[in-house]
Formats: structure tokens, sequence, C-alpha cells
């Protein structure tokens, strides 16, 4: 790349000669990224040479992004080793996470600290399921209802049409909803080792045109959002979406007081009355402290789609004392939206953090990766909550990000 050719190329944008999104058909990816450096901050009067200075050729981000000029940086770090004894991961990780909030490593750190002390988290994926929900206009409720009778003795077929599209995705149910005079059909598959939302789209409207040759109804929208991708939704709080999945532990008395810095009842009462009473009267789909935290962080780190972090945060936290005087508590995702391939997992930095956890690409067998993936977040989310419970517990959430987050 050569100044020259970016300096040349922002000309012909000014020009009217080219497109803004055109110039990588006409120079390659990094040129194009600085013409575009060039044409923002002549625009602008920003300085963008930051957001230039990135380490990996932007070739590789062309099924990410369209218009690049650059790359933002994220501080990346870890917390662990934590031992983990997951049904699918097992051993003691090192998990990467990235983020601007101070404290937080610190938190979940501590967090592994005392999983690592009670012998590790326990970990299992309960559900995979990536759903993709088309809304269809038929006639009337009688219309509807024949539609959803058809759909429930032909899911053969649908299921034949939806794999045609893919050698991994697999079509597990397809379920219909009437509200009046659209019928929305909840397709939903498990698609291995992918996040699945391409795979599930492409698949389905292969099976929206078998529905819609064999019977009366039209298709509105491939997506009619009982999906529910990217939205605050009850139905993936209840059926799940992406991967079910769930933590837990017994922490020592002992350890709670020396790690924790506070006590099993202290924490189980700021569970009961925050994160279940006070989630409860919120009306809130998420019934616990910050586990949003810990799936972002590991989404940023590891290539997620981070709009899917709204989903991730459907969580429930249970905290009680046992009969021992021990710390019980757990985690439950219920629609937490994960892959090792596809969408930001092949981009060069994510793949290395998916690499620290040795998980990256397909798995053995398919499908292995992302669950294991999955695990490692719950078990963050986990260590994330005992901490903040317990900062909430012994009075020291303020103080904290007063020391270490600003
Ligand atoms: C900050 C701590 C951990 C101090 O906690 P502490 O107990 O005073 O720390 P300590 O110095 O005694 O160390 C205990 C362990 O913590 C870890 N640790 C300790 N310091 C570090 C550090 N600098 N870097 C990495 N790890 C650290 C480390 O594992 C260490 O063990 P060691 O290795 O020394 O044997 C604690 O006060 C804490 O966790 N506070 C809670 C902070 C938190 O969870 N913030 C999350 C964000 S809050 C938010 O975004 C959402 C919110 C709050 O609005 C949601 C809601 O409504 O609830
Ligand atoms: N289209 C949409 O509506 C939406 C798209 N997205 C975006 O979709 C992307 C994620 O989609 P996703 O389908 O996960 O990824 P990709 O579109 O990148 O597709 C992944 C493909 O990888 C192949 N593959 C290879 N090995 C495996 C394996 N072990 N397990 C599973 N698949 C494997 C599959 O091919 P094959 O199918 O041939 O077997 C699969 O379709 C992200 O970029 C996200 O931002 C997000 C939300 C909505």
């Amino acid at each position: 790349m050569t100044d020259t050719d970016a300096e040349e190329l922002a000309g012909r944008v000014l020009d009217g000669d080219l497109r803004l999104y055109e110039l990588e058909e006409h120079a390659d990816a990094d040129t194009a990224a600085a013409a575009r450096r060039l044409l923002v901050e002549d625009h602008s009067g920003a300085d963008l040479s930051v957001s230039g200075d990135y380490g990996f050729p932007a070739e590789a981000a062309d099924a990410n992004i369209e218009n690049m000029l650059g790359a933002v940086q994220i501080p990346l770090g870890v917390v662990g080793p934590v031992a983990i004894d997951g049904g699918v991961i097992s051993g003691e990780h090192y998990l990467p996470m990235a983020t601007t909030e101070g404290a937080l490593l610190a938190s979940v750190n501590r967090g592994c600290a005392a999983l690592n002390t009670a012998g590790g988290a326990g970990a299992r994926v309960l559900k995979n399921r990536m759903t993709r929900a088309p809304a269809f206009r038929v006639a009337d409720v009688a219309e509807a209802e024949a539609l959803s009778s058809w759909v429930r003795d032909n899911t053969e077929a649908l299921r034949e049409a939806a794999e045609s599209t893919t050698s991994h995705g697999e079509l597990k149910e397809a379920t219909p909803y009437v509200v009046g005079n659209t019928v929305f059909v909840r397709f939903a598959y498990d698609t291995k080792d992918a996040m699945g939302m391409n795979m599930a789209t492409i698949a389905t409207e292969e099976a929206c045109d078998v529905i819609e040759a064999e019977t009366s109804a039209s298709l509105v929208a491939l997506s009619g959002n009982l999906c529910t991708d990217k939205k605050p939704a009850a139905i993936n709080a209840v059926e799940g979406r992406g991967r079910t999945v769930a933590a837990d532990v017994t922490i020592p008395r002992e350890t709670v007081r020396e790690t924790l810095k506070t006590t099993p009842e202290a924490v189980a009462e700021v569970n009961t009355r925050k994160n279940l009473v006070g989630s409860a009267k919120a009306g809130s789909l998420g019934f616990n402290a910050h586990v949003a935290n810990s799936v972002a962080a590991m989404f940023l780190a590891t290539g997620q789609d981070a709009a899917q972090v709204v989903e991730g945060a459907n969580a429930i936290t249970t905290a009680e004392v046992d009969g021992d005087g021990d710390l019980y508590v757990s985690v439950t995702i219920a629609s937490l939206e994960v892959g090792t391939v596809g969408g930001g997992t092949k981009l060069p930095t994510q793949s290395e953090a998916l690499e620290v956890l040795g998980i990256r690409g397909g798995g053995n067998p398919a499908g292995s990766n992302a669950d294991a993936l999955a695990e490692a977040v719950a078990v963050a989310a986990l260590a994330g909550e005992l901490s903040l419970l317990s900062a909430l517990a012994s009075r020291n959430l303020s103080s904290a990000h007063a020391s270490l987050g600003r």
C-alpha cells in the first residue's frame, strides 16, 4: 500500500467517481481502509491514526464488515486459571475477557479463586436450539388452524428442505403459533459449532418455499420476531435459544469468609432480595446481578455477535446455605448464542482467544466446541455473580470501583 494509492482513491470518491463502499474493487483492503480514513479525517477533523494502526490484514475482516476504516481496540485480559468440571470442557482454564470496565476482571478473578478452593465449578449444556420464526399471512383463523396442522403433519418435508442447504445443521422442531390471521412457525435447529443465525435463516427460507408451495399461506417476513433475535423476549427465557447452560458450585463457609469477605447467609439474602425480589418488582427478565458483564466480555474476546448479549442476560442466579453451612450458588443462562466457527470467530485476535480455551474452529464431535464455550461463559458468569453478590453483602461495591475503575 502507498499513500498515493489511498489519496487517489479518496480523490475519486470526492469526485463522485467511486462510492465509499466500492474501494475494495479497485485496491487491496488495507489501501481501501486508508482511503476511508483520509476521507473521514478530512470531513470531520478527527485524527484516525490509532484506529488505522491495527494488527491484522484488513482482508481478514472482509466477511465481517463493510466500509472498514480501521479497528477499535478493546483491552483484553484473562481470569483464572479456573477449574471446570463441565459436560464437555474440563480441567483448568484461563478465561479471556475483553472490556473497558475497570474492576470487572478483578471481580471475576476473585470469583474464580473462590471456585478453585471449592474444587472448581460444575457446568452443563441443557439444551441446544437456534431458532428462526417466519411470519405468514393467511385468510382467517380457520386457515391459520389448517396451516398449523399442516406444519405439524409435514415436519419431515420441512426438515428435508431445510437440511438441503447445510451439511451441519439439523432441524429439530417446527412449532406453529397463531395470532388471528398471522401464523408464525418457530424453526429450531441444532447448529453444531456455529452460532447459526445465517445457517438457520438460509435453511428456513428453503422450508418457507415448501410451505408457500403446498399451502395458501404467504410469507410476510422471514424473521417474524418470535425467534427472538437481539431483543429481550420471554420466549427465549422460557424455551431457550442457542445454548441453555448452567454452572454451579458449593463454596466452603471458610472460603466465603476469607476470599469473599462475607458469610453464606449474607450472600443468600442479597441474592433473594436483589436478584429475585428486586428483579420481580422491576419486571426484569434477568434474575441476576451482572451476568451480561461476563457474557459481553467473553463475547467480545471470542468473536461472538455482540448484539446477542441481550439474550445472554436471560439468566437466573440462585444462592442458598446448605445443611453444612456452606454456600451453594448456581447460574442458569436460558439463551446463550455462541459459536466457534463462522461470524467473528475467525478474526485473528478472536480466534487466538478461542485457542486459549482450546476450542478454535469445529469440534470433534461437531458441536462440542460451542458447547465447551457455553460452559466456560457460564462459569465466568458464576464467578462474577459470586464476587459481586459478596461485594454487595460486605458493602464494598463503590469502594472497589472507586479504586479500580476510575
Ligand atoms: C475488586 C474486588 C475483587 C476486591 O476484593 P477484595 O476481596 O478486597 O480483594 P483482595 O485484594 O482480598 O483479593 C481477593 C482476590 O480477588 C482477586 N483480585 C483482587 N484484586 C484484583 C486485581 N486488581 N486484579 C485481578 N484480580 C484481583 C484475586 O483473585 C484475589 O486473590 P489472590 O489472587 O490475591 O489470592 C471486590 O471488591 C469486587 O469484586 N467488587 C465487585 C466489583 C464488581 O463485581 N464489579 C462488576 C461490575 S458492577 C456492574 O457493572 C453491574 C451493577 C453493579 O450495576 C449490576 C447490579 O445492579 O448489581
Ligand atoms: N442472517 C441473519 O439473519 C443473521 C446473521 N447474523 C450473523 O450470522 C453470523 C453467524 O451465522 P452462522 O450461521 O453461525 O455462521 P456462518 O454464516 O459463518 O456459517 C457457518 C458455517 O460454517 C460451516 N461449518 C463448518 N464447520 C462447522 C461446524 N463444526 N459446526 C457448524 N457449522 C460448521 C457450516 O456450513 P454448512 O451449513 O454448509 O454445513 C455453517 O453454515 C454472524 O456473523 C452473525 O453476526 C446474526 C443475526 C442474524
